[in-house]
C-alpha cells in the first residue's frame, strides 16, 4: 500500500507530489466571523418550526448543524478517542487490522483511495467500512483499538437514529410518507474515519478537494479542529466546531429524489500546521440494487424530472470515478444525459 501520510507527516519540506495548481489551493484559511452554515436545536418541542428551519437550511444551503440531538456526549467522545488511537496505530498494524475481508468491505486507505491514477494527493488518511449490518461485516471491522468494535458498534446505531429524525423531519418537509427513507433507501450506511495529521505547508494543499457527498445524508462529527469549508454564494465558509454536534449535509441522491428542491452542497477541507484533525462520517446509503429517481409524488407537467432513474451502484460507479468533478456527475444523472 501506499504510505499512510500520518507514517511520515513530519517530513520537510511538503513533498510536490501534494502541491496542489494554485487555483486549487486554500487560499484565506480562515474568515471573517459572521457566515456561518445554520445550527438547529433538534430538542426544540415545536415539530412543525424544527420542519421549517431543516428545510430552509437544506434548501438554502444544503449544510446545517445540529445540537441536542439525542447522542450521548459520552459516546462523542469516546467515538472520537478511539478513531484517533486508531490512527495512532503502527502502519503495520492497521493494515493488518482492516485486511480481515478478502471482498474488501473494510479497507485503509491515503488521500482519495485513486492513489495511482489521481495528479496530486490529499493530506488525509481514511479507514472506511459498513457501519451495518453487524451479523455480516463487524468480524472484518478493526479488532485493534480493543474497544473499536463496541464503541463504533454503540456509535453506529446511535447515530444511524439520528439520521433517521432528521430524515424524518425532511420527508415531511417534502410532504412524503412517514416513513419513506426507512427503506432500502437507507439500508446500506458506511462509516469513514479520516484522519489529517499537521501538515507542513497547509497553503499549498488540502485535505479533500471540493465534493459533494454521494449518499442520501451525511451526518459528520468533526470533533474540535477547524478543517471543513462549504462553497456558498461564491466564496468558502469555514463550519465553525461545536462541541458535541454534528454537521449534516444533503447528498446527490436526496437531490435525485427530491428532484432538486434539496441541494447538496461542495465542501473541502483544509489542513492545518499545528493540530491532527480525526473526523467520523456516516454516510446514510441506498442498497446497491435501489432505484434513485425523482419522486413520482414531487414531479408534475410543470416541475418534471430533472434527474433520470439510476440503480445506487451504476450511480456510485460512475460518482466515484469523478467525484470531485460536479460538471461531470451533474450531466451524468441530468434527465437529458445521452448516456
Ligand atoms: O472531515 C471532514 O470534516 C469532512 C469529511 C467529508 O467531507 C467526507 O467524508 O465526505
Ligand atoms: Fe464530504
Amino acid at each position: 500500500m501506499e504510505k499512510l501520510v500520518s507514517s511520515w507527516f513530519n517530513v520537510r519540506p511538503l513533498p510536490e507530489a501534494y502541491v496542489f495548481p494554485p487555483e486549487q489551493r486554500p487560499g484565506k484559511l480562515f474568515f471573517p466571523q459572521g457566515k456561518s452554515i445554520p445550527v438547529l436545536d433538534l430538542g426544540g418541542q415545536n415539530r412543525k418550526e424544527t420542519i421549517q428551519l431543516i428545510m430552509k437550511a437544506s434548501k438554502e444551503f444544503g449544510f446545517f448543524q445540529v445540537t441536542n440531538h439525542g447522542v450521548s456526549k459520552d459516546l462523542i467522545d469516546d467515538t472520537l478517542a478511539l478513531a484517533k488511537e486508531f490512527h495512532a496505530m503502527p502502519a503495520e498494524d492497521k493494515i493488518c487490522e482492516c485486511s480481515k475481508d478478502p471482498d474488501r468491505s473494510c479497507k485503509l486507505y491515503t488521500s482519495s483511495g485513486k492513489y495511482a491514477t489521481e495528479e496530486k494527493h490529499y493530506w488525509r488518511d481514511c479507514l472506511i467500512h459498513p457501519s451495518h449490518s453487524f451479523e455480516k461485516y463487524m468480524q472484518f471491522w478493526p479488532a485493534k483499538p480493543v474497544r473499536y468494535r463496541e464503541v463504533i458498534g454503540k456509535y453506529s446505531i446511535e447515530v444511524r437514529k439520528l439520521s433517521s429524525k432528521i430524515l424524518e423531519l425532511l420527508s415531511e418537509g417534502l410532504k412524503l410518507s412517514s416513513g419513506y427513507f426507512s427503506s432500502d433507501l437507507s439500508e446500506s450506511p458506511i462509516l469513514l474515519i479520516n484522519h489529517y495529521p499537521p501538515c507542513p505547508d497547509p497553503s499549498l494543499t488540502l485535505g479533500l478537494a471540493r465534493h459533494r457527498d454521494p449518499g442520501v445524508v451525511s451526518i459528520v462529527l468533526q470533533g474540535d479542529v477547524h478543517g471543513l469549508q462549504v462553497f456558498k454564494d461564491e466564496e468558502w465558509i469555514g463550519v465553525e466546531p461545536i462541541p458535541h454536534a454534528f454537521v449534516v449535509n444533503i447528498g446527490y441522491v436526496l437531490q435525485i429524489i427530491s428532484n432538486g428542491k434539496l441541494k447538496g452542497a461542495e465542501h473541502r477541507v483544509v489542513t492545518n500546521s499545528t493540530d491532527a484533525r480525526t473526523t467520523v462520517s456516516f454516510f446514510v446509503y441506498p442498497s446497491n440494487d435501489s432505484l434513485i429517481e425523482p419522486e413520482k409524488a414531487l414531479v408534475n407537467a410543470c416541475d418534471p424530472p430533472i434527474y433520470r432513474a439510476l440503480k445506487f451502484k451504476d450511480f456510485h460507479v460512475d460518482f466515484l470515478s469523478k467525484s470531485a468533478d460536479a460538471e461531470a456527475v451533474q450531466k451524468f444523472i441530468s434527465s437529458r444525459s445521452i448516456y
